[in-house]
C-alpha cells in the first residue's frame, strides 16, 4: 500500500458518494460503482440529485456500472450499500476481487436473518480479503460539503487499521484507528436503534428530559450488548458509539431519528429514506433475548416497530420496571 493509491467505492447513495469525495480530496484515484446508469452519469457530472440533493461537487470520481472495471487493480474497496444487501454485494465480488485487497465495511447494521456482524459476513464470503470497518458520527451531507468530520477505521490487524486511517485522512476528514472491530461495528449498528427511539420520544412530544434519559440508558444497553460480544467499553465511549449517539439521537438530519419522529407523530412510514435501525432493532432484540441481556429499550423499539405495542405502552413499561441501582 504505497505510492499511487486507488480506492473503489461500491454504492452510489448518499454515503458512497460522500466517501468517494472524501477519498478524492485525500488525493486518491477513486472509482465508484453504482448499479444504475442514471446515478453513474449524475456522479460523473458532479451531482447526485437523488441522494444528495442540492449539493454540487467537483468532478473526478470515476463512476461506472461495470463492477469488474471498478475493482480492477484496486488497492482497497469501500463497501457502502445498505447492511442487508452486504451479503449479495460481496457474493458478487467472489472470484473477481484480488486476494489481500482490504474490504472496508461502511454500512451500519447487523444481518437481520443471521445476527451476524458485517465483518463476519465478509470473512465468510471473502476470507482472503481482510475486513475493516469505517464508522462514527458523519452525515453524508456534511462530508460531501467538506465540513470537518472525524471517524474511526477499525480492523483486527492494528497495522492495517492504522495504515487505512492514514490513507483516508485529509484536511476535512480525520480518521482515528482501532483494533476493536467488533466494538466499532456494534456502536454503528446499535446507535440507529436508539436514534429511532429518540426520534419517537421527540415526535410523541415526551420532552427533552425523556430524550436525555432515553439516550443515556440506551448507551448503557449498548455497553451491555457490546460486552457480550467482547467489545471494549472505551471503544463504545468513542466516535462509533457515544459520538454517533450524540449526533443521530439529536438531529432530524438523521434518517433514523426522522423515522422515529414520524412514528411518534403517527405519520405514514411507507416510502421513507433508508433507516437501518428498523432491521437492526428486530435482530438486536432477538440477540438480547437469546443472550439473556437486559435491553428494555432495544426490545421496546422492536416491539413498537412490529406493531406489538404502542409508544405509550412502551413508555409505561419502561417507567414501571423494578427500581434498581443506576450502575446495575
Ligand atoms: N447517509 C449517511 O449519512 C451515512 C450512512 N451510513 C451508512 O451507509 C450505508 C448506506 O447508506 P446510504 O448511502 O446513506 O444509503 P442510500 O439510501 O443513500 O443509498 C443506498 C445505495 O445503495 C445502493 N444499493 C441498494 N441495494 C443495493 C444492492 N443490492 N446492490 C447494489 N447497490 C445497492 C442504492 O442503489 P439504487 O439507487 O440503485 O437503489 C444506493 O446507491 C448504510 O448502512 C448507512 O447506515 C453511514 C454513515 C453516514
Ligand atoms: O450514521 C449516520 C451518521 O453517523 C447517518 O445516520 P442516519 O442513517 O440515521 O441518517
Amino acid at each position: 500500500m504505497s505510492g499511487h493509491y486507488t480506492v473503489t467505492v461500491l454504492g452510489g447513495g448518499a454515503w458512497g458518494t460522500a466517501l468517494a469525495l472524501a477519498m478524492l480530496r485525500s488525493g486518491h484515484a477513486v472509482r465508484l460503482w453504482a448499479r444504475d446508469d442514471e446515478s453513474v452519469a449524475a456522479i460523473s457530472r458532479g451531482e447526485n440529485p437523488r441522494y444528495l440533493p442540492g449539493i454540487a461537487f467537483e468532478a473526478g470520481i470515476d463512476a461506472t456500472s461495470d463492477l469488474d472495471a471498478a475493482i480492477r487493480d484496486t488497492d482497497c474497496v469501500l463497501v457502502v450499500t445498505p447492511a442487508q444487501t452486504l451479503r449479495s454485494v460481496l457474493t458478487g465480488l467472489k472470484g473477481r476481487l484480488a486476494p489481500e485487497v482490504p474490504l472496508v465495511l461502511c454500512a451500519k447494521g447487523i444481518e437481520r436473518d443471521t445476527g451476524r456482524l458485517l465483518s463476519d459476513i465478509a470473512t465468510e464470503i471473502l476470507p482472503d480479503n481482510p475486513a475493516a470497518a469505517l464508522s462514527g458520527p458523519s452525515f453524508a451531507t456534511d462530508v460531501a460539503r467538506g465540513l470537518p468530520t472525524a471517524v474511526v477505521v477499525a480492523a483486527r490487524d492494528e497495522a492495517l487499521a492504522a495504515a487505512l486511517a492514514i490513507r483516508f485522512s485529509g484536511t476535512t476528514l480525520r480518521c482515528y484507528s482501532s483494533d476493536d472491530l467488533t466494538g466499532v461495528e456494534l456502536g454503528g449498528a446499535l446507535k440507529n436503534v436508539f436514534a429511532i427511539a429518540a426520534g419517537a420520544v421527540s415526535g410523541a412530544g415526551l420532552g427533552a428530559s425523556a430524550q436525555a434519559a432515553l439516550v443515556t440508558r440506551g448507551f448503557v444497553e449498548l455497553r451491555r450488548v457490546g460486552a457480550a460480544f467482547g467489545a471494549r467499553a472505551e471503544t463504545l465511549m468513542g466516535l462509533s458509539g457515544l459520538g454517533d449517539l450524540m449526533l443521530t439521537c439529536s438531529s432530524t438530519q438523521s434518517r433514523n431519528f426522522a423515522y422515529g419522529m414520524a412514528l411518534g407523530r403517527h405519520e405514514d412510514l411507507a416510502d421513507r429514506p433508508l433507516a437501518e435501525g428498523v432491521a437492526t432493532s428486530g435482530i438486536a432484540a432477538r440477540i438480547a433475548r437469546e443472550r439473556d441481556l437486559d435491553a428494555p429499550i432495544i426490545k421496546a423499539v422492536a416491539a413498537i416497530l412490529d406493531g406489538a405495542i404502542t409508544i405509550n405502552e412502551a413508555v409505561t413499561g419502561l417507567m414501571s420496571r423494578p427500581l434498581k441501582a443506576e450502575a446495575d
